[in-house]
């Protein structure tokens, strides 16, 4: 039996292949992260499969990579891992970077060495198989299609870090060796798809009686793939695909979005009949910048070469899979509970400010150039000498009553990315940041009856502004890296993470897997 390590395999595509390569007789090591569109409840009926191996962890954790694949013996790696959204890198693009380019070249370096490792019968079966996407070629006019030497022109953040792994997934090969193979597939949709994407999105809507929003005109063009038809022809290029070599993944079915909001309707109106059509719900609205015109994929090479063609056809896989959402409701909730309720992301260029005024969670007041009462801010000194500098922090004489520490760790965080927002109910955090790095931190005062209720306070600070800073209870707090390299932060907050012994509930609300969070980390 062989052994594939997939990332992302409880993301939709993951989750679908996972089973789909179980189903065809292999052991299959699923590394996932579970961000909000990573979700357990996708594998289910897998649980108890001794031959699905489930390890939550990051991509960009290269030493977990290496170790998962000396450990489960592993015969190839299928990449996955990503975040998809488009509309999503338009409000945060460092993700994507860090995700998409970050983590796939974690996962390259992991891969060659434990390659390298292998014996030379087994190294010769060893394949990397790079899931990538047909939007790295940019957008289409009225004709024509994307074939595998098309050149790459990707117009979203999130196409640009797919076509930037995909540059690395190359480089290995042929600078390296490595028996890698990318493919390059057309918008998927089927069961398990996270409710952001057009389809699950409008099914849900449809079916919710609530407003359908087309961006722009809806005329634009995708190609859709079965999620099914996906996973066959990648069991395929994995199983004999050529070396060093890119596949295109089609779903000879091109629709306006328009044409496709319109079968959905037709199919939601079949299975749930009410007085009204569900299409008197759609509703034009600001188009997505950016937004691809066509994509369509000839897939030709795959059919001519390894004999694949899909075998779902538009019409049936719409009708089963609108069908399949409603008769899901528990995993609709699953991922709802993950904070997303359908609304729109990703309008401008600033795109939190729209989740900001959309939200109705919660109105927020204005920003305030004070910190709120129990922040405590204080400015630190760098003691140097010949041998370097050294800060003094949080010394108990000097803290307010009531704050004084009982653990201490340091965090690094890379370029771009952002930790929190969250708060704590009891807890204090008392950071430390000095460098290396700058970080812009955000405070929302979420205590009731405070006088700043709802305000927002925020600062750069880091190495070029070195602050000690006491966050009491009930103050929403968020930091970035806004530096071009990695940065550190310190914390020695006032309760212990998860308690004595770490057997207890751990006190933080989590607003960043809250999608439509109030708390956005905006800089206006
Ligand atoms: C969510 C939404 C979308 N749209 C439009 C925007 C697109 O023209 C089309 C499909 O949008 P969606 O976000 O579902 O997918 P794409 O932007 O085409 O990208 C998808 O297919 C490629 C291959 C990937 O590689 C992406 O990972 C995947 O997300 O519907 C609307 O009109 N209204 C909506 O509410």
């Amino acid at each position: 039996m062989k052994t594939v390590l997939v990332t992302g395999g409880a993301g939709f595509i993951g989750s679908n292949l996972v089973r789909h390569l179980i189903r065809a007789g292999y052991r299959v090591v699923n590394l996932d992260k579970l961000t909000y569109a990573g979700n357990l409840a996708s594998l289910k009926d897998l649980e108890q499969d001794e031959n699905h191996i489930f390890v939550q962890g990051d991509v960009c954790d290269g030493m977990l990579v290496l170790e998962l694949l000396h450990r489960y013996d592993c015969d190839a790696v299928i990449n996955l891992a990503a975040e998809s959204h488009v509309d999503r890198s338009i409000g945060s693009p460092g993700m994507f970077v860090r995700t998409n380019v970050v983590g796939t070249f974690e996962m390259l370096e992991a891969a060659r060495e434990y390659w390298h490792a292998l014996s030379e019968e087994r190294s010769q079966g060893f394949r990397f198989v790079h899931v990538s996407t047909d939007e790295v070629f940019g957008s289409l006019g009225d004709s024509g299609s994307f074939t595998e030497s098309t050149p790459f022109q990707p117009n979203s953040p999130y196409s640009a870090s797919k076509a930037a792994s995909d540059h690395l997934v190359r480089s290995y090969h042929e600078t390296f060796a490595l028996p890698t193979i990318t493919t390059h597939c057309s918008n998927n949709y089927g069961p398990y798809q996270f409710p952001e994407k057009l389809i699950p999105l409008m099914t849900l809507h449809a079916v919710e009686g609530k407003q359908l929003p087309v961006y722009g005109t809806g005329l634009n063009v995708r190609d859709w793939l079965h999620v099914e038809d996906h996973c066959s022809a990648l069991r395929l290029i994995l199983e004999s695909g050529r070396i060093g070599d890119t596949y295109n993944i089609g779903g000879d079915a091109e629709r306006s979005n328009l044409e496709v909001v319109h079968a959905i309707c037709q199919t939601v109106d079949e299975l749930c009949p009410s007085d009204q059509p569900s299409s008197k719900n759609i509703q034009y609205v600001r188009d997505r910048p950016g937004h691809d015109f066509r994509y369509s994929i000839d897939a030709s090479k795959l059919s001519s070469e390894l004999g694949w063609k899909p075998s779902v056809s538009f019409e049936q896989g719409i009708k089963d899979t609108v069908s399949w959402y409603l008769s899901n409701p528990d995993w609709v909730t699953s991922t709802r509970e993950k904070g997303y309720h359908g609304q729109r992301l990703g309008t401008s260029a600033n795109s939190m400010t729209d989740q900001l005024t959309q939200s109705t969670e919660r109105e927020l007041g204005s920003t305030v150039d004070k910190p709120f009462d129990g922040v405590v801010f204080e400015q630190l000194t760098q003691y140097t000498d010949d041998r370097g500098w050294l800060i003094e922090l949080y010394r108990n004489d000097e803290i307010p009553i009531g704050n004084e520490p009982v653990m201490a760790y340091v965090s690094q965080t890379m370029p771009g990315v952002s930790r929190g927002p969250h708060e704590h109910v009891d807890q204090s955090d008392l950071f430390g940041f000095f460098g290396p790095g700058d970080f812009r931190l955000y405070l929302w005062d979420s205590r009731e009856g405070s006088p700043t209720f709802g305000e927002r306070f925020t600062v750069v600070v880091g190495e070029s502004n070195p602050q000690s800073v006491i966050v009491p209870p009930g103050v929403v707090h968020a930091y970035k890296n806004i530096s071009l390299r990695p940065g550190i932060v310190f914390n020695a907050p006032n309760r212990l993470y998860a308690g004595e012994g770490k057997k207890e509930a751990v006190d933080e609300i989590r607003h960043e897997d809250n999608q439509g969070t109030p708390y956005q980390l905006v800089d206006a």
